[in-house]
């Protein structure tokens, strides 16, 4: 029995929190030793494993998650602890909005993290012992947000073809491979939501009623779409998911949305992260509201800082333009195009071709130190996809053909963790470059091959490149631009004002898509409030007079969790946090386990019995109470015949009057020791004559079983009632 108790009927707020009680547990020993090779992880649909990120890493990122961050967080969290349970939860839809920057990414990288260990827990994980298959798949539409987030790309992991025919196209062949690879997947996470059409997403929710054989939408999987549909939406005259078409299949009617609304990008900046959110929804017709972005407003020359354009001509002009303003010494390097003779079967070397858009270059102009990009996805697991910046740090020229015939290009990625597989290219060299080769691609013109580097300039971009992306300083352009939400996304990804420089102003060029408007209008919201439940009581009880809030946690260790108990949104709203298993010892106590604006009141549990010196040498256990530093709290000691239990006794005199006492049993510890020990300290509470009396803390006494419960018997023959009762963990 876990929970809080107390004496008398009263009004007051007393939660007991145990959210993030093994939250931050590494997978158990049990399940690493079960894990073993099988033939799905030799398939070729991509491997999907939770990126390996260090406890300390991760447990970092949980704690820098915002209230918002932490409620979608939670909820997911309980939905997959419900589903280990054995509850079969209905699957969940949600939809988490937010303007550019809030952190959708950040706090989708969390949930993953965490929903992939719990999931592990499922019976058919741990009776396969296949830790291979995937039990959350992290997926985007674009290979540098799937990066980025450590996930695939939808088209990917699915095998879903370029080209969506109605009516839907089956896996075929296909069908038992990927089977093996999803069937045991749970939550489908969807990045970049606003870039998926309608059309794709129905493919994805049949993909899924194929793959699991299950009518439900997407197979009976719980899917979290990310995104915020007022920036950039599909390419080509596509719907978004939210859009309202009549004839195609609504998949998103069912979805919930929560939106994040601290925006994390500019967070050192408010005023700019203000106004971004009001560009975010402006309309047309709105009057002048940006006057501040005219600071912005500047003649550029030579400035180095990435330039964002609307369309690829104005990037590739301000490209050539830079690269001579800047480089003495640029290589001109050709693309290689050959064409096989139908006669004799050889390849013949063409001249002066020309590529269209979606062929490699014709001629890429490169030069040491100029700024490129990456235009295919060469590996999307490792990093090097269409979109990835660096800059030219080698030219390597084929042996014996000049410096115009170039072998290879190294480059220095933005990104230092990406390319692991693309280093150490030239024999002999310690450099860590990132080594680009020529691609070999059959081109638009029927039977011709291309070999190029699959690259070019990166001086400037288009907004669609940049979004997620986040930087000290750009230059935008506004010239050109020709969709809703173009505007707002090149103008959003600079940590601050002052990075940001604006050419080409034309307040006209910045508007929102007044369908997303009205679609995010008539979208259901999610409620979060089960999951964070003391918020919602505090914001209650603020117009009801005076209140006092206890909050008990039991810790499983503050030296561990510290920075957890400071972190957590809920234990913060507490005037009294009663903590049990301090895992604390000795008599004196740390100053560096001190609460900012709290008095801490730790009993240890070295100092806590008299009679069993057992007991009182074991590591573990203790309580502590941290108490509101404006309360006068006093703190009570010694009581007869109590010598043998792990407590902490207090009262607190105001805004109410109270008694508070934490009691930790442990649970190997007698009840033949405990109960005596535990009524005397009731009786002392009694006759100290201060009401209400609560009694919260760990009683380790499982109420799920048959059988006696002597300690809830002695709690209720004290007309102490229980106000909040926690399932135990035993
Ligand atoms: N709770 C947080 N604490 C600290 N930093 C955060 C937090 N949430 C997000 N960030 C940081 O803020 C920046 C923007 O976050 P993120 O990319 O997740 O936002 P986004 O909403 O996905 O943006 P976009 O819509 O542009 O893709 C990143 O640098 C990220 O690391």
């Amino acid at each position: 029995m876990r929970g809080t108790l107390l004496h008398r009927r009263l009004k007051w707020i007393v939660w007991s929190v145990l959210l993030s009680d093994k939250l931050y547990t590494p997978m158990s020993r049990k399940n690493k030793t079960r894990f073993r090779i099988t033939k799905s992880m030799v398939c070729t649909v991509p491997a999907i494993d939770a990126p390996k990120l260090s406890l300390d890493f991760v447990r970092s990122m949980y704690r820098s998650l915002n209230e918002m961050q932490a409620s979608v967080f939670y909820t997911v969290r309980e939905w997959c602890l419900k589903r280990v349970w054995g509850h079969n939860p209905e699957p969940f839809f949600y939809f988490i909005s937010g303007g550019a920057g809030c952190g959708k990414s950040h706090v989708i990288k969390c949930v993953y993290q965490e929903v992939t260990k719990i999931l592990r827990q499922l019976p058919r994980f741990r009776d396969e012992a296949d830790m291979s298959q995937p039990a959350v798949l992290l997926t985007e539409f674009t290979g540098t947000v799937a990066f980025n987030i450590s996930g695939k790309t939808l088209h990917s992991v699915l095998k879903l073809p370029r080209n969506l025919r109605l009516p839907y196209q089956g896996l075929g062949n296909a069908l038992d491979e990927v089977r093996a690879a999803l069937s045991n997947a749970e939550i489908l996470i969807i990045d970049e939501i606003s870039m998926v059409s309608k059309e794709l997403f129905a493919y994805v929710h049949w993909r899924f009623q194929q793959i699991k054989g299950n009518r439900k939408p997407f197979g009976g999987m719980s899917v979290l779409a990310v995104e915020d549909f007022y920036q950039l939406p599909p390419v080509g005259k596509v719907k978004q998911v939210c859009a309202c078409v009549g004839d195609v299949l609504d998949l998103w009617k069912d979805f919930q949305m929560v939106t994040l609304t601290g925006i994390m990008r500019q967070k050192d900046d408010r005023a700019f992260a203000e106004l971004l959110n009001r560009i975010r929804t402006k309309k047309k017709t709105d009057p002048f509201i940006v006057s501040l972005l005219t600071q912005a407003v500047a003649e550029i020359k030579d400035c180095d800082a990435l330039h964002i354009f609307a369309t690829n001509k104005e990037v590739d002009a301000h490209n050539a333009a830079t690269v001579t303003a800047l480089h003495l010494q640029v290589i001109n390097i050709p693309a290689e195009d050959y064409r096989k003779d139908p006669q004799t079967g050889g390849m013949v070397i063409l001249t002066d071709l020309k590529g269209n858009s979606r062929d490699l270059p014709d001629n890429i102009q490169a030069a040491q130190g100029a700024r490129v990009m990456v235009t295919r996805n060469l590996d999307t697991e490792d990093g090097i996809v269409n979109g990835t910046f660096g800059t030219i740090a080698n030219i390597v020229p084929t042996a014996g053909c000049g410096p115009t015939m170039v072998k290879l290009i190294g480059l220095e990625l933005d990104n230092p963790t990406a390319g692991q597989k693309f280093r150490r290219k030239i024999p002999g060299a310690t450099d860590d470059l990132v080594y680009i080769e020529r691609l070999e691609e059959k081109m638009s013109k029927r039977g011709v091959v291309r070999r190029q580097f699959p690259m070019k300039l990166a001086f400037g971009c288009t907004a669609h490149k940049v979004q997620g992306m986040t930087m000290k300083s750009a230059v935008v352009c506004l010239k050109r631009v020709f969709e809703s939400g173009m505007a707002y996304v090149a103008l959003s990804q600079t940590t601050s004002l002052e990075g940001l420089r604006i050419i080409d102003f034309e307040e006209n060029k910045i508007y929102a898509d007044p369908n997303v408007t009205i679609a995010m209008e008539n979208m259901s919201h999610a409620s979060f409030q089960s999951t964070r439940p003391l918020l919602h009581f505090v914001k209650l009880a603020e117009h009801a007079g005076p209140t006092l809030t206890v909050v008990h946690h039991n810790a499983e260790g503050l030296p561990p969790h510290l920075e957890d108990l400071k972190s957590h949104h809920e234990l913060g709203l507490a005037d009294v946090l009663c903590v049990t298993e301090t895992h604390l010892s000795g008599s004196f106590v740390s100053p560096k386990f001190q609460l900012e604006g709290y008095d801490m009141f730790a009993h240890n549990r070295h100092v806590s019995y008299t009679n069993r010196v057992d007991m009182a040498t074991k590591d573990g256990g203790g309580v502590a109470v941290y108490c509101r530093s404006s309360l006068r709290a006093e703190t009570r000691r010694y009581f007869h015949n109590v010598t043998d239990l792990e407590f902490s006794v207090f009262k607190v005199e105001s805004p109410v009057r109270a008694l508070i006492a934490t009691v930790y049993r442990p649970p190997n510890f007698g009840l033949d020791t405990f109960l005596p020990n535990m009524q005397s300290l009731l009786d002392s509470l009694e006759i100290m004559d201060c009401q209400p009396v609560v009694v919260c803390g760990d009683f380790n006494e499982d109420l799920l079983s048959r059988g006696k419960k002597v300690i809830r018997e002695l709690f209720q023959s004290r007309s102490l009632s229980p106000l909040r009762r926690l399932k135990s963990r035993h």
